[in-house]
């Protein structure tokens, strides 16, 4: 899989599996292929030792271009297809499950979360001194294609302020130009999520 985006998704996501984002088959990772279709992780795969046969092409409509025998894609391709079409300049996505995007999602209010106002945000592309940004967070919604459909309403109005996003109780998507760039993205999101939740701790005081 030379250069194929798909060792690129499989190194990422036994990168992810080690940190305990990606447990349990939980998250899907996805890059661009070409203007018009992406490779996505299939469905129900553990994320610790996907190979070639764990990845399906889909197109901008969500339809199977090519496909391993006995393997779907993601059920929560919907999500990635909606980014694409948003965010020309996505080309990779990463969506993971970590406790502390969890936590977070109690934090939440309006749909907003208020991230800390740290320096780590000038790696989300804000370089206010005092950033005040809201990452978006979505209902968790049984039915895939009503996150899907609500993503794609809020971000007809306004893409977010940085590269990502929260699904309630769930897990957190990032996304960037190229792998690095997700990477960094996603690991700054979850870094500003252990803020929120050590500073909660530290508040309280257990
Ligand atoms: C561990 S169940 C997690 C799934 O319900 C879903 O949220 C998820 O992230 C993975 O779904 P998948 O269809 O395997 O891409
Ligand atoms: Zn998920």
């Amino acid at each position: 899989m030379q250069d194929d985006p798909r060792t690129h998704l499989a190194a990422a996501a036994r990168d992810f599996y080690a940190r305990g984002w990606m447990l349990g088959t939980a998250g899907n990772l996805s890059a661009r292929s070409d203007t018009d279709t992406f490779w996505i992780t299939a469905s129900g795969r553990p994320k610790d030792r996907l190979a070639a046969g764990d990845f399906v092409l889909v197109d901008r409509q969500g339809q199977v271009v090519q496909a391993p025998p006995g393997r779907q894609p993601s059920a929560e391709a919907a999500i990635h297809e909606t980014i694409y079409r948003h965010v020309p300049d996505a080309r990779v996505i990463f969506h993971v499950h970590s406790i502390e995007a969890n936590l977070c999602g109690h934090f939440a209010r309006q749909g907003r979360l208020r991230l800390p106002p740290l320096e780590m945000l000038k790696g989300l592309g804000v370089p206010d001194a005092e950033p005040q940004v809201d990452l978006p967070v979505f209902a968790n919604h049984l039915n895939v294609a009503r996150i899907a459909e609500d993503m794609d309403r809020e971000f007809t109005g306004a893409l977010p302020r940085v590269p990502g996003a929260l699904i309630h109780l769930h897990g957190v998507t990032a996304w960037g130009p190229d792998f690095l760039a997700a990477r960094h993205h996603l690991e700054l999101l979850e870094y500003c999520f252990r803020y929120l939740v050590q500073a909660k701790i530290l508040a309280i005081g257990v």
